[in-house]
Protein backbone atom coordinates (compact mmCIF):
# COMPACT_ATOMS: atom_id res chain seq x y z
CA UNK A 1 0.00 0.00 0.00
CA UNK A 2 1.22 3.72 -0.53
CA UNK A 3 1.89 5.81 2.31
CA UNK A 4 -0.89 8.18 2.44
CA UNK A 5 1.37 11.21 4.04
CA UNK A 6 4.62 10.68 2.06
CA UNK A 7 3.63 13.89 -0.32
CA UNK A 8 2.58 15.82 3.14
CA UNK A 9 4.87 18.57 3.40
CA UNK A 10 5.07 21.64 5.48
CA UNK A 11 4.83 24.46 3.76
CA UNK A 12 2.65 27.57 5.42
CA UNK A 13 3.62 26.97 8.97
CA UNK A 14 7.16 27.26 10.89
CA UNK A 15 6.28 27.04 14.07
CA UNK A 16 2.54 26.51 14.20
CA UNK A 17 3.16 26.01 18.28
CA UNK A 18 3.52 29.91 18.05
CA UNK A 19 -0.42 30.26 17.72
CA UNK A 20 -1.11 27.80 20.42
CA UNK A 21 -3.30 28.47 23.33
CA UNK A 22 0.05 27.71 25.86
CA UNK A 23 2.07 29.60 23.89
CA UNK A 24 3.72 31.94 26.15
CA UNK A 25 4.56 35.20 24.18
CA UNK A 26 7.94 36.74 24.63
CA UNK A 27 7.29 39.99 24.60
CA UNK A 28 3.47 41.63 25.87
CA UNK A 29 2.04 44.29 23.28
CA UNK A 30 -0.07 47.20 23.64
CA UNK A 31 -0.10 46.72 27.43
CA UNK A 32 1.82 49.54 28.23
CA UNK A 33 -0.36 50.79 30.93
CA UNK A 34 -1.25 47.66 32.54
CA UNK A 35 2.43 46.86 32.68
CA UNK A 36 3.69 49.94 34.41
CA UNK A 37 0.95 49.88 36.76
CA UNK A 38 1.71 45.87 38.03
CA UNK A 39 5.60 47.34 37.54
CA UNK A 40 4.44 49.64 40.34
CA UNK A 41 2.34 47.07 42.60
CA UNK A 42 4.91 44.96 42.96
CA UNK A 43 7.94 47.12 43.86
CA UNK A 44 7.80 45.99 47.16
CA UNK A 45 8.65 42.97 46.69
CA UNK A 46 12.02 44.00 45.58
CA UNK A 47 12.94 45.39 49.15
CA UNK A 48 12.13 43.09 51.31
CA UNK A 49 8.53 44.42 51.74
CA UNK A 50 4.80 42.90 51.97
CA UNK A 51 3.35 42.75 48.80
CA UNK A 52 0.45 44.95 47.71
CA UNK A 53 -2.54 42.50 46.44
CA UNK A 54 -3.72 42.96 43.35
CA UNK A 55 -6.98 42.17 41.58
CA UNK A 56 -6.92 42.26 37.67
CA UNK A 57 -10.24 42.39 35.96
CA UNK A 58 -11.21 42.46 31.86
CA UNK A 59 -13.08 40.22 29.90
CA UNK A 60 -11.45 37.05 28.25
CA UNK A 61 -8.74 37.43 25.96
CA UNK A 62 -7.10 40.42 26.90
CA UNK A 63 -4.07 39.62 28.03
CA UNK A 64 -4.55 38.98 31.92
CA UNK A 65 -2.60 35.63 32.25
CA UNK A 66 -0.69 36.55 29.73
CA UNK A 67 0.63 39.50 30.75
CA UNK A 68 0.88 38.49 34.79
CA UNK A 69 2.97 35.33 33.81
CA UNK A 70 5.53 37.74 32.07
CA UNK A 71 5.22 40.06 35.08
CA UNK A 72 6.12 36.90 37.62
CA UNK A 73 9.02 35.75 35.55
CA UNK A 74 10.86 39.48 35.12
CA UNK A 75 10.17 39.98 39.36
CA UNK A 76 11.53 36.31 39.83
CA UNK A 77 14.82 37.10 37.51
CA UNK A 78 14.95 40.60 39.17
CA UNK A 79 14.44 39.28 42.91
CA UNK A 80 17.69 36.89 42.48
CA UNK A 81 19.67 39.76 41.41
CA UNK A 82 18.78 41.86 44.58
CA UNK A 83 20.57 41.30 47.94
CA UNK A 84 18.24 42.94 49.75
CA UNK A 85 14.99 40.95 48.27
CA UNK A 86 13.51 37.96 49.90
CA UNK A 87 13.84 34.43 48.25
CA UNK A 88 10.58 34.77 45.85
CA UNK A 89 8.10 32.34 45.37
CA UNK A 90 4.81 32.29 43.15
CA UNK A 91 2.58 29.73 42.93
CA UNK A 92 -0.16 29.68 40.61
CA UNK A 93 -3.92 28.30 40.83
CA UNK A 94 -6.87 28.04 38.71
CA UNK A 95 -9.92 28.45 41.16
CA UNK A 96 -12.59 26.94 38.47
CA UNK A 97 -14.41 23.77 39.48
CA UNK A 98 -11.84 24.20 43.14
CA UNK A 99 -13.17 24.59 46.20
CA UNK A 100 -11.32 26.59 48.67
CA UNK A 101 -10.01 23.60 50.83
CA UNK A 102 -8.62 22.08 47.30
CA UNK A 103 -6.64 25.36 46.73
CA UNK A 104 -5.09 25.62 50.27
CA UNK A 105 -4.12 21.59 50.58
CA UNK A 106 -2.89 22.56 46.79
CA UNK A 107 -0.71 25.81 48.13
CA UNK A 108 -0.06 23.58 51.70
CA UNK A 109 1.46 20.67 49.20
CA UNK A 110 3.16 23.13 46.99
CA UNK A 111 5.46 24.00 50.05
CA UNK A 112 6.26 21.00 51.63
CA UNK A 113 9.53 19.06 51.56
CA UNK A 114 9.88 16.67 49.28
CA UNK A 115 9.78 13.94 51.58
CA UNK A 116 6.68 14.62 53.12
CA UNK A 117 3.58 12.99 52.50
CA UNK A 118 0.70 15.00 51.06
CA UNK A 119 -2.04 16.54 53.00
CA UNK A 120 -4.58 14.07 53.31
CA UNK A 121 -7.50 14.59 51.41
CA UNK A 122 -9.88 13.34 53.58
CA UNK A 123 -10.45 13.22 56.74
CA UNK A 124 -9.40 17.56 57.91
CA UNK A 125 -11.25 20.60 57.57
CA UNK A 126 -10.21 23.89 55.53
CA UNK A 127 -9.30 25.21 58.83
CA UNK A 128 -6.83 22.48 59.91
CA UNK A 129 -5.67 22.91 55.94
CA UNK A 130 -4.70 27.18 56.81
CA UNK A 131 -3.15 25.91 59.92
CA UNK A 132 -0.75 23.90 58.04
CA UNK A 133 -0.23 26.00 54.82
CA UNK A 134 0.59 29.34 57.82
CA UNK A 135 3.71 26.72 59.32
CA UNK A 136 4.71 25.70 55.91
CA UNK A 137 5.08 29.60 55.02
CA UNK A 138 7.06 30.45 57.64
CA UNK A 139 9.05 27.23 57.61
CA UNK A 140 10.08 28.40 54.04
CA UNK A 141 10.19 31.69 54.54
CA UNK A 142 10.58 34.56 51.91
CA UNK A 143 8.16 35.97 49.87
CA UNK A 144 5.41 34.18 48.53
CA UNK A 145 3.12 35.66 45.70
CA UNK A 146 -0.34 33.59 44.94
CA UNK A 147 -2.23 34.00 41.83
CA UNK A 148 -5.35 32.77 41.66
CA UNK A 149 -7.03 32.69 38.16
CA UNK A 150 -10.61 32.78 37.75
CA UNK A 151 -11.23 33.66 41.11
CA UNK A 152 -14.56 34.44 40.98
CA UNK A 153 -15.45 30.84 40.51
CA UNK A 154 -14.74 29.99 43.75
CA UNK A 155 -16.74 29.41 46.82
CA UNK A 156 -16.44 30.94 49.72
CA UNK A 157 -13.10 33.33 47.71
CA UNK A 158 -13.91 35.51 50.59
CA UNK A 159 -12.65 33.62 53.52
CA UNK A 160 -9.60 33.26 51.49
CA UNK A 161 -9.25 36.78 50.47
CA UNK A 162 -9.95 37.35 54.38
CA UNK A 163 -8.02 35.22 55.51
CA UNK A 164 -4.36 35.36 53.96
CA UNK A 165 -3.86 39.03 53.62
CA UNK A 166 -4.10 39.04 57.20
CA UNK A 167 -2.50 36.49 58.24
CA UNK A 168 0.87 38.22 59.38
CA UNK A 169 -1.04 40.86 61.43
CA UNK A 170 -2.76 38.63 62.92
CA UNK A 171 -0.15 36.56 64.31
CA UNK A 172 -0.59 33.54 61.95
CA UNK A 173 3.00 33.98 60.20
CA UNK A 174 5.85 35.59 61.74
CA UNK A 175 9.21 35.34 58.85
CA UNK A 176 7.27 34.75 55.58
CA UNK A 177 5.04 37.85 53.87
CA UNK A 178 2.78 36.80 51.54
CA UNK A 179 0.16 38.53 48.62
CA UNK A 180 -2.46 37.55 46.83
CA UNK A 181 -2.96 38.59 42.97
CA UNK A 182 -6.64 37.84 41.92
CA UNK A 183 -7.52 37.51 38.27
CA UNK A 184 -11.83 37.55 36.90
CA UNK A 185 -13.06 38.27 34.07
CA UNK A 186 -16.10 39.15 35.65
CA UNK A 187 -16.49 42.48 37.31
CA UNK A 188 -19.49 41.89 39.91
CA UNK A 189 -17.38 40.02 41.45
CA UNK A 190 -16.15 42.78 43.84
CA UNK A 191 -19.64 43.32 44.83
CA UNK A 192 -20.41 39.90 45.96
CA UNK A 193 -17.19 40.64 48.40
CA UNK A 194 -17.60 41.80 51.85
CA UNK A 195 -16.68 45.21 53.12
CA UNK A 196 -13.86 43.99 55.13
CA UNK A 197 -12.38 41.87 52.25
CA UNK A 198 -12.79 45.15 49.67
CA UNK A 199 -10.66 47.31 51.56
CA UNK A 200 -7.73 45.12 51.55
CA UNK A 201 -8.12 44.02 47.89
CA UNK A 202 -8.52 47.73 46.92
CA UNK A 203 -4.67 48.11 47.35
CA UNK A 204 -4.51 47.74 43.62
CA UNK A 205 -7.05 47.06 40.63
CA UNK A 206 -5.79 46.69 37.43
CA UNK A 207 -8.28 47.41 34.63
CA UNK A 208 -7.71 45.52 31.19
CA UNK A 209 -9.75 47.15 28.52
CA UNK A 210 -10.72 45.52 25.20
CA UNK A 211 -7.94 45.92 22.07
CA UNK A 212 -8.90 47.46 19.25
CA UNK A 213 -8.07 47.04 15.74
CA UNK A 214 -4.60 48.10 15.40
CA UNK A 215 -3.71 46.71 18.56
CA UNK A 216 -4.77 43.32 17.35
CA UNK A 217 -3.00 43.69 14.32
CA UNK A 218 0.32 44.33 16.22
CA UNK A 219 -0.02 41.43 18.45
CA UNK A 220 -1.02 38.98 15.06
CA UNK A 221 1.29 40.48 13.21
CA UNK A 222 4.08 39.44 15.87
CA UNK A 223 2.90 36.11 15.93
CA UNK A 224 2.48 36.01 12.40
CA UNK A 225 5.93 35.96 11.56
CA UNK A 226 7.18 33.61 13.77
CA UNK A 227 4.54 30.99 12.80
CA UNK A 228 4.42 31.45 9.42
CA UNK A 229 7.22 30.93 7.19
CA UNK A 230 8.57 33.77 4.81
CA UNK A 231 5.76 35.53 2.34
CA UNK A 232 3.42 33.20 4.40
CA UNK A 233 0.43 35.22 5.13
CA UNK A 234 -1.04 38.17 3.41
CA UNK A 235 -0.70 41.38 5.41
CA UNK A 236 -4.78 42.07 4.82
CA UNK A 237 -5.43 39.21 5.87
CA UNK A 238 -3.91 40.02 9.35
CA UNK A 239 -5.91 43.35 9.00
CA UNK A 240 -9.04 41.20 8.31
CA UNK A 241 -8.24 38.59 11.43
CA UNK A 242 -7.70 41.70 13.48
CA UNK A 243 -10.97 43.81 12.54
CA UNK A 244 -12.88 40.56 13.01
CA UNK A 245 -11.84 39.96 16.27
CA UNK A 246 -12.24 44.10 17.27
CA UNK A 247 -15.70 44.19 16.50
CA UNK A 248 -16.58 41.05 18.83
CA UNK A 249 -14.91 42.80 22.19
CA UNK A 250 -11.68 42.96 21.06
CA UNK A 251 -10.62 39.76 22.67
CA UNK A 252 -6.56 38.28 21.29
CA UNK A 253 -7.95 34.76 21.85
CA UNK A 254 -10.11 34.87 19.05
CA UNK A 255 -7.89 36.87 16.78
CA UNK A 256 -5.11 34.64 17.35
CA UNK A 257 -7.23 31.54 16.34
CA UNK A 258 -8.87 32.84 13.85
CA UNK A 259 -5.31 33.47 12.26
CA UNK A 260 -4.40 29.38 13.01
CA UNK A 261 -7.72 28.28 11.48
CA UNK A 262 -6.93 30.57 8.38
CA UNK A 263 -3.51 29.01 7.92
CA UNK A 264 -5.42 25.30 8.30
CA UNK A 265 -8.21 26.44 5.79
CA UNK A 266 -5.01 28.03 3.02
CA UNK A 267 -2.59 24.74 4.05
CA UNK A 268 -5.66 22.42 3.16
CA UNK A 269 -6.32 23.92 -0.04
CA UNK A 270 -2.20 23.47 -0.70
CA UNK A 271 -1.98 27.21 -0.55
CA UNK A 272 1.54 29.36 0.21
CA UNK A 273 0.12 32.18 1.78
CA UNK A 274 -3.20 32.85 4.14
CA UNK A 275 -5.43 35.31 2.35
CA UNK A 276 -8.51 37.46 3.05
CA UNK A 277 -10.29 34.82 1.91
CA UNK A 278 -8.93 32.14 4.46
CA UNK A 279 -9.66 34.15 7.22
CA UNK A 280 -13.58 34.72 5.90
CA UNK A 281 -13.98 30.99 5.97
CA UNK A 282 -12.02 30.65 9.51
CA UNK A 283 -14.26 33.06 10.89
CA UNK A 284 -17.05 31.07 9.70
CA UNK A 285 -16.02 27.71 11.18
CA UNK A 286 -14.97 29.00 14.01
CA UNK A 287 -18.40 31.40 14.78
CA UNK A 288 -20.06 27.90 13.96
CA UNK A 289 -17.67 26.10 16.25
CA UNK A 290 -18.80 28.41 18.96
CA UNK A 291 -22.97 27.62 18.23
CA UNK A 292 -21.96 24.29 18.08
CA UNK A 293 -21.07 24.04 21.92
CA UNK A 294 -23.32 26.76 22.79
CA UNK A 295 -26.36 23.97 21.18
CA UNK A 296 -25.04 21.31 22.58
CA UNK A 297 -24.30 22.85 25.77
CA UNK A 298 -28.92 23.02 25.78
CA UNK A 299 -31.11 20.00 27.20
CA UNK A 300 -31.92 17.57 24.73
CA UNK A 301 -36.01 19.08 24.18
CA UNK A 302 -34.37 22.93 24.03
CA UNK A 303 -32.31 21.18 21.34
CA UNK A 304 -35.62 19.64 19.79
CA UNK A 305 -37.61 22.72 20.00
CA UNK A 306 -34.53 25.04 18.44
CA UNK A 307 -34.29 22.34 15.71
CA UNK A 308 -37.99 22.78 15.12
CA UNK A 309 -38.20 26.67 14.69
CA UNK A 310 -35.30 26.04 12.32
CA UNK A 311 -37.30 23.81 10.02
CA UNK A 312 -40.00 26.01 9.93
CA UNK A 313 -37.54 28.73 9.47
CA UNK A 314 -36.46 27.35 6.28
CA UNK A 315 -39.95 26.57 5.16
CA UNK A 316 -40.54 30.86 5.38
CA UNK A 317 -42.91 29.17 8.02
CA UNK A 318 -41.98 32.03 10.98
CA UNK A 319 -42.77 33.86 12.91
CA UNK A 320 -44.60 30.99 13.99
CA UNK A 321 -47.31 30.39 17.10
CA UNK A 322 -46.50 28.14 20.45
CA UNK A 323 -49.05 25.89 18.87
CA UNK A 324 -47.14 25.14 15.34
CA UNK A 325 -44.02 25.13 16.68
CA UNK A 326 -44.96 22.27 19.12
CA UNK A 327 -46.34 20.20 16.19
CA UNK A 328 -42.81 20.74 14.58
CA UNK A 329 -41.52 20.01 17.96
CA UNK A 330 -43.55 16.55 18.44
CA UNK A 331 -42.07 15.37 15.29
CA UNK A 332 -38.72 16.15 15.55
CA UNK A 333 -38.71 14.90 19.24
CA UNK A 334 -40.50 11.71 18.16
CA UNK A 335 -38.39 11.05 15.12
CA UNK A 336 -35.30 11.09 17.65
CA UNK A 337 -36.81 8.88 19.32
CA UNK A 338 -37.86 10.61 22.51
CA UNK A 339 -40.72 11.28 24.53
CA UNK A 340 -42.18 14.74 23.64
CA UNK A 341 -42.91 17.32 26.56
CA UNK A 342 -46.82 17.43 26.20
CA UNK A 343 -47.88 20.88 27.90
CA UNK A 344 -47.64 23.64 25.56
CA UNK A 345 -46.82 25.64 28.91
CA UNK A 346 -43.11 24.10 29.07
CA UNK A 347 -42.63 24.55 25.58
CA UNK A 348 -43.55 28.24 25.99
CA UNK A 349 -40.84 28.17 29.12
CA UNK A 350 -38.59 26.34 26.36
CA UNK A 351 -39.12 29.51 23.37
CA UNK A 352 -38.83 32.11 26.67
CA UNK A 353 -35.63 30.68 27.89
CA UNK A 354 -33.68 30.49 24.18
CA UNK A 355 -35.06 33.53 23.10
CA UNK A 356 -33.41 35.00 26.05
CA UNK A 357 -29.95 32.87 25.31
CA UNK A 358 -30.15 35.25 22.16
CA UNK A 359 -30.93 31.58 19.72
CA UNK A 360 -34.46 33.35 18.54
CA UNK A 361 -36.58 36.12 17.95
CA UNK A 362 -39.91 37.45 19.96
CA UNK A 363 -42.90 38.96 18.72
CA UNK A 364 -45.52 40.49 20.91
CA UNK A 365 -48.92 40.46 19.11
CA UNK A 366 -51.70 41.94 20.40
CA UNK A 367 -54.99 41.08 18.60
CA UNK A 368 -57.50 43.18 20.69
CA UNK A 369 -60.18 41.71 22.69
CA UNK A 370 -61.02 38.88 20.78
CA UNK A 371 -57.95 37.38 19.93
CA UNK A 372 -55.75 38.19 22.89
CA UNK A 373 -51.97 38.16 23.41
CA UNK A 374 -49.58 36.00 22.33
CA UNK A 375 -45.44 35.26 21.04
CA UNK A 376 -44.44 34.56 17.80
CA UNK A 377 -41.02 33.22 17.47
CA UNK A 378 -38.59 33.00 14.90
CA UNK A 379 -34.85 31.99 14.12
CA UNK A 380 -31.91 34.47 15.07
CA UNK A 381 -29.50 32.22 13.17
CA UNK A 382 -29.12 30.73 9.77
CA UNK A 383 -31.17 27.66 10.00
CA UNK A 384 -29.33 25.58 7.69
CA UNK A 385 -26.22 25.90 9.85
CA UNK A 386 -28.40 25.14 13.25
CA UNK A 387 -29.92 22.31 11.03
CA UNK A 388 -26.51 20.66 10.08
CA UNK A 389 -25.55 20.83 13.90
CA UNK A 390 -28.66 19.11 14.68
CA UNK A 391 -28.06 16.47 12.46
CA UNK A 392 -24.25 16.00 13.16
CA UNK A 393 -25.11 15.29 17.08
CA UNK A 394 -28.23 13.17 16.11
CA UNK A 395 -25.34 10.98 13.97
CA UNK A 396 -22.92 11.09 16.95
CA UNK A 397 -25.74 10.04 19.65
CA UNK A 398 -27.29 7.13 16.70
CA UNK A 399 -30.46 9.42 17.15
N1 LIG B 1 -0.73 41.94 24.74
C1 LIG B 1 -0.53 40.74 24.25
N2 LIG B 1 0.60 40.45 23.57
C2 LIG B 1 0.78 39.21 23.09
N3 LIG B 1 -0.09 38.20 23.21
C3 LIG B 1 -1.24 38.45 23.87
C4 LIG B 1 -1.50 39.72 24.43
N4 LIG B 1 -2.72 39.68 25.03
C5 LIG B 1 -3.19 38.45 24.87
N5 LIG B 1 -2.32 37.69 24.18
C6 LIG B 1 -2.52 36.28 23.83
O1 LIG B 1 -3.93 36.07 23.68
C7 LIG B 1 -4.35 34.86 24.30
C8 LIG B 1 -5.33 35.14 25.40
O2 LIG B 1 -4.69 35.89 26.44
P1 LIG B 1 -4.83 35.53 27.99
O3 LIG B 1 -5.00 34.07 28.21
O4 LIG B 1 -3.75 36.23 28.73
O5 LIG B 1 -6.23 36.26 28.27
P2 LIG B 1 -7.00 36.42 29.64
O6 LIG B 1 -7.35 37.87 29.76
O7 LIG B 1 -6.27 35.80 30.76
O8 LIG B 1 -8.32 35.60 29.29
P3 LIG B 1 -9.21 34.62 30.20
O9 LIG B 1 -9.90 35.50 31.18
O10 LIG B 1 -10.15 34.03 29.19
O11 LIG B 1 -8.28 33.61 30.80
C9 LIG B 1 -3.07 34.18 24.79
O12 LIG B 1 -2.64 33.29 23.79
C10 LIG B 1 -2.08 35.34 24.93
O13 LIG B 1 -0.76 34.88 24.75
Amino acid sequence: MSDPFADLHETLFADKDVLSEDYQPESILERDDEIEEYRHALSDVLFGRSPENIMLYGKAGLGKTAVTKYMMDALVDNAATREEADELHVHERNCNGKTLFTIVRGLVNDLLPPEASPFPKRGLGTADAFEELYAQLDRRGGTHLIVLDEIDHLEDADTLLYELPRARSNGHIETAHVGLIGISNNYTFREQLSPKVKDTLMETEISFSPYNAVELQTILENRAEKAFVDGGYDKSAINKAAAFAARDVGNARQAIDLLRVGGEVAEKRRAECVTDADIEEARTKVKRGRLENRIRDQTEHAQYILQAVAILESDDKTPARSKQIQGMYEAVATRCGADPLTTLKSIQDHLSELHMLGFLQRFERNEGRGGGQYHEHALDLDPEVVIEIRKQIESERGE
